[in-house]
């Protein structure tokens, strides 16, 4: 589960359900994730969390680390700091953080966190992405990768080609394996141990204004041969990231994935924000009466993501009440 919105980011759920953006209410509203029923830890092995979140406590006094590794999940930890412009480049941008990146991992790895996550971004368009940003993008998730096992924690490497445009397809297969390309070739080059690695991509999917719509099935297609074509089998795992698709979209689609036949030889899987969250901050709206509902509601979505995961997930058979709703957002950089 990715539940590392940063302070902004949590503020703009929060803008939709007309919740204040407080520290309390971004930690009742974590409490509320991570204090849902054991049929949580069924379904989700680890969660992302912010800087914040990290030295937050239950309403008893329990470390939220704690309380999570008391459910048997891991606690991971975001250590990008978000999205700069690259000079030069046609609105292009690279990822921030690595200068006290070492010193930081190092308190997050005695401070409990066993996984760390670094997010790129990529954007499609008629002469983006560039040389420029795909190879400054993977060299930093490589140096982020290297900095992470030096201290012990996995780093999940995030490379997202975002959504937005109207290219078909076949361009948004091709851009994501010139990116997963780039991006092994420079893990290789800084002697990242890929076994001990995770790649949180994006599904290859068409723009979100392409005028042709795709099968489930011609995604799974598209995003299993891309990934055939550049992903290494050492690496054990797949997260997928949801983009700003709707929720059951995004279970269909990686159930669709799953159940595509031929050679996937890594697990894959997810690690939603938008996608596990969206219903759960619908029915919550920020009220104390609320918390079981909103908790309801991410166990739904958990349970039709881990099914999805094993390729056993039949559409519209979990109903959440934000299910349907695109959680695009347009140019989703940091
Ligand atoms: O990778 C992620 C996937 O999110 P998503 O499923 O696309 O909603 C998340 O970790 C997001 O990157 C994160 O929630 C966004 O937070 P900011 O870094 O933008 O604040």
């Amino acid at each position: 589960m990715a539940a590392d919105e940063s302070t902004a980011t949590i503020g703009k759920r929060f803008a939709g359900i007309n919740v204040e953006n407080t520290e309390e209410n971004r930690r009742l509203y974590r409490q509320l994730l991570f204090t849902a029923d054991t049929r949580l830890e069924e379904s989700i092995s680890g969660v992302i969390l912010y800087h914040e979140t990290v030295y937050q406590k239950a309403d008893d006094g329990t470390p939220f680390v704690k309380l999570l590794q008391n459910k048997g999940i891991l606690p991971g930890i975001k250590v990008d700091t978000g999205v700069v412009d690259l000079l030069g480049s046609e609105g292009e941008g690279t990822t921030q953080g690595l200068d006290d990146l070492g010193k930081r991992c190092a308190q997050y790895k005695k401070d409990g966190c066993q996984f760390a996550k670094w997010r790129c971004v990529l954007k499609i368009g008629k002469n983006i992405p560039s040389y420029q940003a795909i190879l400054e993008n993977a060299n930093v998730l490589a140096r982020y990768a290297s900095i992470c096992q030096a201290n012990g924690l996995v780093p999940i490497v995030e490379p997202e080609v975002l959504p937005d445009g109207d290219h078909d397809l076949d361009r948004a297969q091709k851009v994501t394996e010139t990116v997963l390309a780039f991006v092994y070739k420079a893990l290789n080059d800084h002697h990242v141990y890929l076994e001990g690695t995770l790649l949180k991509p994006n599904m290859v999917t068409a723009g979100q204004s392409c005028p042709t719509k795709y099968t489930p099935e011609q995604v799974a297609l598209a995003t299993v041969t891309a990934f055939r074509r550049t992903v290494p089998v050492a690496v054990p795992g797949v997260t997928f990231l949801s983009g700003g698709q709707s929720e059951e979209e995004a279970s269909v689609h990686l159930n669709a994935i799953n159940a595509l036949p031929g050679k996937k030889p890594w697990a894959l899987t997810f690690s939603y924000g938008r996608a596990l969250q969206a219903s759960a901050l619908k029915a919550w709206q920020g009220k104390p009466e609320n918390v079981k509902d909103g908790q309801e509601e991410v166990l739904k979505r958990a349970k039709a993501n881990g099914l999805a995961s094993l390729g056993q997930y039949q559409a519209g058979s979990i109903q959440s009440v934000a299910a349907a709703k695109s959680n695009f957002i347009t140019a989703h950089a940091y």
